[in-house]
């Protein structure tokens, strides 16, 4: 970050320059407003001011400053001896950012540091930004003004093509001229974004762009989604201020969707085995059950339980206790359909929710997966499970709990009567 002082005082420099210490390279200094003027030959990010120089007032210099158009967007701090109402007015007015007391050169600091920490985010920006404009000069100083804060620009000079690459990419903002090539407007590109619902696209924050400086246009733009709104011709700084600010708050809200998802996964699914747990398994098998018994779609559900754990973890720990489960869960997840709900209920007691297959398949299932089980011999060790079947009998009018008891007594049965085997129960 360049930083030109406009300073006379030597004493004002100094201790500047301290409180500035924090920039990667010390600030310029020039103590006249005529060399202000030459110095701005330079490139320059932000310019303190000095409100009396020697050759004139520091407000002079600002509007100066202002008036040209390759240094119009540069801010201007004003440093003075007293700040009040009169001299914030007159600072306002030529173009100053804003006024900071002499006194108080702590608070212009953290001005700049928060400037500089948001220009090193700006640089860390990745992704892609979608184009629609159909002027090509206007589209080219857009995308390298993007492409210089790290966005990847699409550009497109019609709506119809950008719609197309919307179903297929995903983009952290879009930038939509009102007036386009094609049949659709801007107007219908926003609005068609935004209903599509199932679309990738739906939430992408999206700057309006349009030379007219019509009032009804641009409130019909925001109705119908835009976020912000950027009238033309635009100058880069405030352009590239606009889209920052816009891919930063994005970005945000899908970090704390990102949070939500994770919490709620954690919320629904038993940590060892990535199955559901037992609570969510309640609530997803009673929901499951319901409508199953509404489309009169069979269902059954197995208990299942590894015989013996408890030797497994006496002799050999907890740990190798722990990959028998995690490896009996993957055997379950491996054996089920889609549509089907596998959870861990307990310590070594697992549920297998069956959609749509019933009586003899149903048995099949659970006699295949307690064989394949034993086959795989999960963490190397023989470890064979007992199996409790329930099911209906085709009366459509069972719930989760009448089905599980039934499970677990036909699990019990298996126990009692040598383990390692399929026992299956009506309701
Ligand atoms: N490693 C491990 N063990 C667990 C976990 N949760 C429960 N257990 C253990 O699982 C064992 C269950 O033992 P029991 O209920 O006596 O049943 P079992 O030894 O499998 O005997 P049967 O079911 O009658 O064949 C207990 O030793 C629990 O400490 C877990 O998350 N990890």
């Amino acid at each position: 970050m360049n930083v030109l002082g406009v300073i006379g005082s030597r004493f004002f420099r100094q201790l500047l320059t301290r409180h500035l210490a924090f920039l990667p390279s010390p600030p310029t200094f020039v103590d006249t407003i005529e060399a202000g003027r030459r110095a701005l030959a330079q490139p320059v990010d932000l310019i303190c001011l000095e409100r009396h120089l020697p050759d004139g007032a520091g407000l002079d210099f600002a509007k100066a400053v202002r008036r040209n158009h390759q240094t119009a967007s540069i801010p201007i701090l004003l440093l003075a001896t007293e700040v009040d109402q009169t001299l914030s007015s007159a600072s306002l007015e030529a173009g100053v950012t804003e006024v900071f007391s002499k006194y108080e050169l702590e608070n212009l600091a953290t001005y700049v540091e928060q400037r500089l920490r948001s220009e090193d985010a700006a640089l860390k920006f990745s992704g892609r930004a979608l184009l629609v404009e159909d002027s090509l000069p206007v589209a080219r100083f857009i995308r390298e003004a993007l492409e210089r804060i790290g966005l990847r620009v699409d550009a497109f000079t019609s709506a119809e093509s950008a719609l197309e690459v919307l179903n297929t990419r995903t983009y952290q903002i879009a930038l939509i001229d009102v007036l386009l090539e094609g049949q659709m407007s801007g107007l219908g590109l926003v609005r068609e974004i935004r209903g599509d619902s199932e679309g990738r696209n739906q939430q992408m924050p999206i700057l309006a762009m349009s030379s007219m400086e019509d009032v009804a246009r641009r409130i019909e733009l925001l109705r119908q989604g835009a976020n912000d709104f950027l009238a033309k011709p635009m100058f880069e700084e405030e352009l590239v201020a606009r889209v920052r600010n816009m891919v930063r708050l994005k970005r945000l809200l899908d970090e704390s969707e990102a949070q939500r998802e994770h919490l709620r996964r954690l919320a629904m699914t038993d940590q060892l085995t990535g199955l559901y747990n037992r609570h969510y398994l309640t609530e997803i098998a009673s929901r499951r059950i319901a409508e199953a018994n509404r489309h009169r779609i069979p269902v059954s559900l197995l208990v299942l339980d590894i015989d013996h754990f408890k030797r497994i973890n006496d002799s050999l720990g907890h740990d190798a206790g722990d990959s028998v489960l995690a490896e009996t869960a993957s055997n379950i997840k491996d054996a089920c359909r889609e549509g089907d709900v596998a959870a861990r209920t307990g310590g070594e007691e697992f549920v297998v929710l069956l959609i749509n297959t019933a009586g003899a398949r149903a048995a099949e299932f659970a006699e295949r997966l307690r064989s394949r089980i034993e086959t795989s011999r999960p963490a190397g060790l023989d470890v064979t499970v007992s199996i409790g079947l329930a099911e209906d009998g085709g009366r459509h009018d069972c719930t989760f709990a009448s089905l599980f008891k039934a499970a677990d007594a036909a699990l019990y049965q298996a126990k009692e009567s040598g383990r390692n085997r399929v026992v299956s129960i009506g309701v």
